[in-house]
């Protein structure tokens, strides 16, 4: 199963990048930092409309290349000239051939509320996301387990990132809720045949409470689809591949927003 590769190839990334640069010395770097509140993430997103997050990635397992190349920086420009709420950037570099040097150049050059988008496994990987400028995390329920999901969940609050817990049915869901988190993402595509089906959204939706952000993940193509979501009461969507393709994504963003 393609989650259980995921999840081998990134436990080997990171044992690797811990042998160059320690856990120790990670923090040390991450001390010295500003503080952020997670908070003023969450505050952002509980504003009224239709929220944003435009993703940034090369690959992914479902579709291979879907550029040729990454102008992850001119990307990100874009994002912001649309005012997204939130700039996702993939930093798995096997399967979505992403880098964590991307995220941090963007933080280092454009202003804007960046996720890092990877398959969180430990500390190191929070750590690293905080050092390179993420202002949230996401943490996947299918690959933790509780007790996993709880210690990162508080770890990213106490280095001030706000968390996007990913939940793909009800029991995960429950999960995600029972540890407090604020602002759940429900992916659309079934990870294990990569089917699309919003219905997925549309389900979970009345298992969120209000108060609680609900953002619909994956495989939004036309704006039909995002007016959809919207009449469901979804808070954002995130969008990857579509924005990732499109000739202009800010016109794009702008009508997903209803600004336009
Ligand atoms: O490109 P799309 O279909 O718009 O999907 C974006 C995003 O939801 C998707 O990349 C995603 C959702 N959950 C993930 C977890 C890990 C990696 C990637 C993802």
């Amino acid at each position: 199963m393609i989650l259980d590769d995921l999840v081998a190839a990134t436990q080997e990334r990171t044992e690797y990048e811990q042998s160059i640069v320690s856990l120790a010395d990670l923090k040390h770097a991450v001390s010295e930092l500003p503080q952020t509140n997670p908070n003023d993430v969450y505050e952002r997103f509980r504003r009224p409309g239709m929220h944003v997050i435009g993703e940034i990635k090369k690959a992914s397992p479902s579709k291979g290349e879907i550029v040729d190349t990454l102008d992850y920086i001119g990307i990100a420009k874009q994002y912001r000239t649309a005012d997204v709420t939130a700039i996702s950037v993939l930093t798995e570099p096997k399967y979505f051939q992403g880098n964590i040097s991307y995220l941090k150049e963007i933080n280092q050059t454009v202003y804007a509320v960046t996720l890092r988008k990877d398959f969180i496994i430990n500390p190191y990987m929070i750590y690293q996301a905080k050092d390179a400028g993420a202002k949230i995390i996401l943490l996947i329920v299918a690959i933790l387990s509780k007790e996993e999901l709880k210690e990162y969940f508080d770890l990213a609050h106490e280095l001030g990132l706000a968390v996007l817990v990913e939940a793909h049915d009800e029991d995960e869901v429950a999960t995600a809720l029972s540890i407090g988190a604020q602002m759940i993402g429900v992916n659309n595509r079934n990870l294990k045949d990569f089917s699309v089906s919003f219905a997925n959204s549309i389900n979970l939706r009345k298992k969120v409470p209000e108060d609680v952000i609900f953002i619909a993940e994956s495989g939004v193509k036309t704006i039909e689809d995002t007016e959809k979501l919207k009449g469901i009461g979804v808070n954002g969507v995130l969008i990857g591949e579509t924005l990732m393709k499109s000739d202009n994504p800010i016109d794009f963003i702008k009508k997903v927003q209803g600004d336009a």
